[in-house]
Parts: structure tokens; C-alpha cells; sequence
């Protein structure tokens, strides 16, 4: 039946309909594509600019949902302790009905353009039904084309590799993710895949800049063009073009399937490189080296734009201990860190990193994921009296 001239017939005119209804612009259009190294030195020129008569600069808080404002609340207590020159600006992104489509609120909207930057709890996603994805929403909204997620072995705290050191840079705003979802014929559902050349070299771009930026000599596009022979095709061919353009970066690739067995066999090997991929691979991807350091209370990530950046755990609301005090705030306080070294914040970026890895290290005061019975503000306690020795 699948191979049906009727299914035929059908598949096309919703791929017709999919093209007459873009859901947001694919690729950089809308904004010229500069280098990470431009985007970042025009925003921290910006943030220089923009501290408020007191002294302090603006960024929007978007709390979250399930452990979401008992994690940020951490952040705002350490970073007051350690008298960081923020003024957080709390917006509430609960989505809103117009025209029939899921709305972010538009001040909230407003609030990340005027501040450039933002920390952001987890949002929950419904399953299957709902409203779509607010996180993959915010992505898009802001062009948020690079999500840079780095993994790190904590100092002291054991697990079975005491060596990780992975980045993992992901195609943020289309791929598997693109949500063109459409019912061909009942029982037969078509889902697209959307890879553009516009919005694969800008990823790519970036992830040979950042390599070079933090000094890894290589980059390996993780991909699985055996199959997607058109999409990952496009990806891979496209980083190939990229690769010529830095000659001091090793290049190579590696299919996502043996990425996995290699990662968690032996971390090691993947310490000199930047890993690069399409949106789903990196989803994936990244909670599972996440499972390698500790889990994922302790990864950040930084979705990082032309004009604006989103700085964001890797992991969600965690419903099964959200509103018991349970939540680990490291992954959240760690994103904000690599917030604060985007806005060119390193001194207080610095302390508030020494504390928690001193914290981590020292090993008495630990949340519940990672073997202790500290509550998430005894462990924010912790660090804090950390801040003042
Ligand atoms: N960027 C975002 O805002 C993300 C949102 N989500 C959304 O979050 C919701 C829940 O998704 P799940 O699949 O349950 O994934 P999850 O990441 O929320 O939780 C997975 C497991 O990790 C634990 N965990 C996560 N963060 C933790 C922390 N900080 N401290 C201690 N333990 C932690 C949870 O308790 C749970 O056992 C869904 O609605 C999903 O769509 C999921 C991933 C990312
Ligand atoms: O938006 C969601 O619900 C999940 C997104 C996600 O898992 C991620 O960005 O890592
Ligand atoms: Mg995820």
C-alpha cells in the first residue's frame, strides 16, 4: 500500500503544503551569518555597553518548569554571594494561543533581544499531543544555530572514567528536529528531516572557530550519511568545503553508531576534538556522555546565536523529584558560568567555578544523584561558604 500511486500522490501534496508553510526560516536569512568569534567580540562589546546606573547588566531569567525555579534559585543565591553584576530580569514564557499557532509571550521575547543574553531553566514538553517544543521554539526564535555542550570528569568525584573531556557542538535549529510532521494516509505518518547547506555551514563554521578558540586541534563530524545518504550527505559534503577553510584543524568523521561504542569504551581518544553533528545525534549524544561524569545534573550547554545566546542545563524538569529540594543546581550554575565567560565576565565566571569544583571535590556535601543527601540549597550553602574562603 505504501508504495501506492495513491500515497505517491498524497506524500506529495503534503510535502507541497510543508513547503507553503514554512514554521520559521531555515538557514541564517535573516541574519547574515557572521563568525562566532565576531558575533561573540560584537556582543561582549554590547554587554560593555550595557550596564544600568547601578553598575549591573541585565539578563533575562526564564525559571522554568518542575525543578527549574529550585535550580535557578541556587544560581541567584551563589551568584549574590559572590556579588556577580547581574540584575535578573524573570520573564514567563508559558506559551500562548494566536492565530491559532503557539506563541512564546511577546515581553518575553522583548526581554532576550534588548538583553542579548539569558539563563534558562528547563521547559517540560508534552508527549505526543500539545503544544510543540518551547525550548526548540526558543532556538529558533533567536536563530540559536550552535548548541555547544562540553563534558567534563568532575576532580573527585569517581566514575568509571576519570578522563572525559568532550565537546559536542549541535545543529540547533532544524535536522530531525524541524517538527514537519504530517498524516499521509490513515496509519501512515510522514515526518521531515530538513538539512540546508545555509544552516549546516554555520554550525560547521563555528565548530572549527570554537576547536581552534579552546585550543583542540581537531574537529569530527558525527553523522550517518550511510543511511541519510542525501541529509547527512549534505552535512558531511558540506564539511568537507568548511574544512578547507581551516588548515590548522584536523578534520575527519565518524558514523554515530560506532561514535557510541567508542565514547563509552574509552573517552579518551575524544579529548583532542570538537564533535560536530545534526540536532537529534546531538540530543542523544549528550545525555549520554553526560551518564559517563555523573549524570545529568552536572552538564552545561550554551545555545549560541548571531544576536542573542540562551545558556540552559542539558537536562529537563525532572518531574520524578521536582518540588522535593532533590534537584543537583551544578548543570544550570554551569551553563550560567559559560554565560558569564560569553559576557567577558571571567573573574567572577573564575570564582564561582573554583567554588563549585572545590565543593564537588570535597565530596561532603553532595545532592542525591550523585550519592549524597544534601538538599540543592544546603549544596548552594556550600559553595557559597566555598566563595568566601
Ligand atoms: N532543554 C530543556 O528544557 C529540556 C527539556 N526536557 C523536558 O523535560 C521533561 C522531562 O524529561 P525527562 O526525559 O524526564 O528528562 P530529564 O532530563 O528531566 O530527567 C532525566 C533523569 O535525570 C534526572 N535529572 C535531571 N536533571 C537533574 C538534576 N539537575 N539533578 C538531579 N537529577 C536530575 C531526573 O531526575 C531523571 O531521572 C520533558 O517534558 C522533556 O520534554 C528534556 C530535556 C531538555
Ligand atoms: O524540548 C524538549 O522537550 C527536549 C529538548 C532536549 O532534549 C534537548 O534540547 O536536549
Ligand atoms: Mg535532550
Amino acid at each position: 500500500m505504501i508504495r501506492s500511486r495513491a500515497f505517491a500522490v498524497a506524500a506529495r501534496q503534503c510535502l507541497r503544503r510543508a513547503s507553503q508553510q514554512p514554521r520559521w526560516v531555515p538557514g541564517c536569512s535573516q541574519v547574515p551569518c557572521r563568525s562566532y568569534a565576531v558575533a561573540k567580540q560584537d556582543q561582549v562589546a554590547k554587554f560593555k555597553g550595557k550596564t544600568g546606573s547601578d553598575g549591573k547588566y541585565t539578563v533575562t531569567l526564564i525559571e522554568g518548569d518542575g525543578i527549574g525555579p529550585e535550580i535557578s534559585q541556587s544560581v541567584k543565591d551563589i551568584y549574590s554571594a559572590a556579588n556577580v553584576p547581574i540584575k535578573w530580569e524573570p520573564v514567563d514564557v508559558t506559551p500562548r494561543l494566536k492565530d491559532g499557532k503557539t506563541v512564546i509571550p511577546d515581553e518575553a521575547i522583548q526581554s532576550v533581544r534588548k538583553n542579548y543574553v539569558a539563563l534558562k531553566g528547563p521547559l517540560a514538553t508534552p508527549i505526543g499531543k500539545g503544544h510543540v517544543s518551547l525550548n526548540l521554539t526558543l532556538r529558533r526564535t533567536f536563530n540559536l544555530f550552535a548548541n555547544v555542550r562540553p563534558c567534563k570528569s568532575i576532580a573527585g568525584y569517581k566514575t568509571p572514567y576519570d578522563n572525559v573531556n568532550l565537546v559536542l557542538v549541535r545543529e540547533n535549529t532544524e535536522g530531525e528536529y524541524s517538527g514537519i510532521e504530517h498524516v499521509v494516509v490513515d496509519g501512515v505518518v510522514q515526518s521531515i528531516k530538513l538539512i540546508t547547506r545555509e544552516a549546516s555551514e554555520r554550525v560547521l563554521r563555528f565548530a572549527f572557530q570554537y576547536a581552534e578558540g579552546i585550543g583542540k586541534p581537531k574537529v569530527r563530524v558525527v553523522h550517518k550519511a550511510t543511511i541519510m545518504k542525501m541529509s547527512d550527505g549534505l552535512f558531511l559534503s558540506t564539511a568537507r568545503d568548511i574544512s578547507k577553510e581551516f588548515p590548522n584543524v584536523q578534520f575527519d568523521t565518524e558514523l554515530l553508531d560506532n561514535a557510541c561504542l567508542k565514547i563509552t569504551t574509552d573517552p579518551a581518544p575524544y579529548s583532542d576534538k570538537v564533535l560536530v553533528m545534526p540536532n537529534l545525534y546531538g540530543d542523544i549524544l549528550s545525555d549520554m556522555c553526560a551518564g559517563l561524569i555523573g549524570g545529568l545534573g552536572l552538564t552545561p550547554s550554551g545555545n549560541i546565536g548571531d544576536e542573542c545566546s540562551i545558556f540552559e542545563a542539558v537536562h529537563g524538569s525532572a518531574p520524578d523529584i521536582a518540588g522535593r529540594g532533590l534537584a543537583n543546581p551544578t548543570a544550570l550554575l554551569l551553563s550560567s558560568i559559560m554565560m558569564l565567560q560569553h559576557m567577558g565576565l571571567n573573574h567572577y565566571a573564575d570564582k564561582i567555578q573554583n567554588a563549585t569544583f572545590a565543593t564537588l571535590a570535597e565530596g561532603k556535601m553532595l545532592t542525591g544523584d550523585l550519592g549524597g543527601r544534601a538538599k540543592t540549597h544546603e549544596y548552594a550553602d556550600a559553595i557559597i561558604r566555598k566563595l568566601k574562603v
